[in-house]
């Protein structure tokens, strides 16, 4: 089973290019294993331009690119798969649209029977949280860590968790059961991203 490190970029943390790419690079280095793009913008030219870029390099490491949302962008840079939310495309829209071998992932905010729905639909990954506050999303309902464990026993697909995550508390959500911890701002807003990385990373070594 995938386990590690999911690094979540942010358009407005990370908004040209060279800063997305340096900072993404940094990451890989330090041993992120799935890269998630996520931008909010709508310049539909800059988010194939930085998907694209971002996939080389992200195979460049054998990791894995995630696009949030957009499935017909997922598809343009052939990403290996893509992250969706309730009100996003349905996994059975996005198996259809990006084929058998795409890694599907979908968000379940707290609920175990959303991610029983997106594991019958055939989901490859289910994500919860936030779990703590979280600057990049404050608004996100915020899950019981105890979603974690009750879903590590009772699905065979990685569990992964987001929200407000950080070094200092990234134990208490692996020791939970996620295979992997998504992170944003503990990761991408930091001096040192490639030690963090790593630090992060070893929380599964
Ligand atoms: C790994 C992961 N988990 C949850 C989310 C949130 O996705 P979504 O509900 O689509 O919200 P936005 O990211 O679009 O604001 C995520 N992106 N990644
Ligand atoms: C996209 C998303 N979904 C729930 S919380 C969140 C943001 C995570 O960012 P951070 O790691 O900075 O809290």
């Amino acid at each position: 089973m995938l386990k590690g490190l999911y690094g979540v970029t942010d358009s407005h943390l990370l908004p040209d290019d060279n800063s997305l790419l340096h900072a993404a690079g940094q990451a890989l280095h330090g041993g992120m294993k799935v890269l998630q793009y996520r931008d909010k913008s709508n310049d539909q030219q800059k988010r194939l331009r930085q998907a694209g870029a971002l996939k080389v390099l992200c195979h460049q490491h054998q990791a894995i690119l995630i696009i949030n949302d957009d499935v017909e962008l997922a598809a343009a840079v052939e990403a290996d798969g893509v992250h969706v939310g309730q009100s996003d495309a349905s996994v059975a829209e996005a198996r259809t649209r990006l084929g058998d071998y795409a890694i599907i992932g979908v968000s379940c905010g707290g609920s175990l029977e959303l991610a029983q729905q997106a594991v019958s639909a055939g989901a490859n990954y289910i994500a919860f949280g936030k779990f703590f506050e979280s600057k990049t999303k404050p608004d996100a309902k915020t899950a019981e860590l105890s979603v974690l464990s009750q879903a590590r026993q009772r699905f065979d697909v990685p569990v992964v968790a987001i929200g407000g995550i950080t070094i200092d508390n990234a134990f208490q959500i692996t020791e939970a059961g996620a295979d992997m911890i998504a992170v944003v701002n503990n990761l991408f807003a930091t001096p040192d991203i490639q030690l963090r990385a790593r630090e992060l990373s070893a929380l599964y070594q």
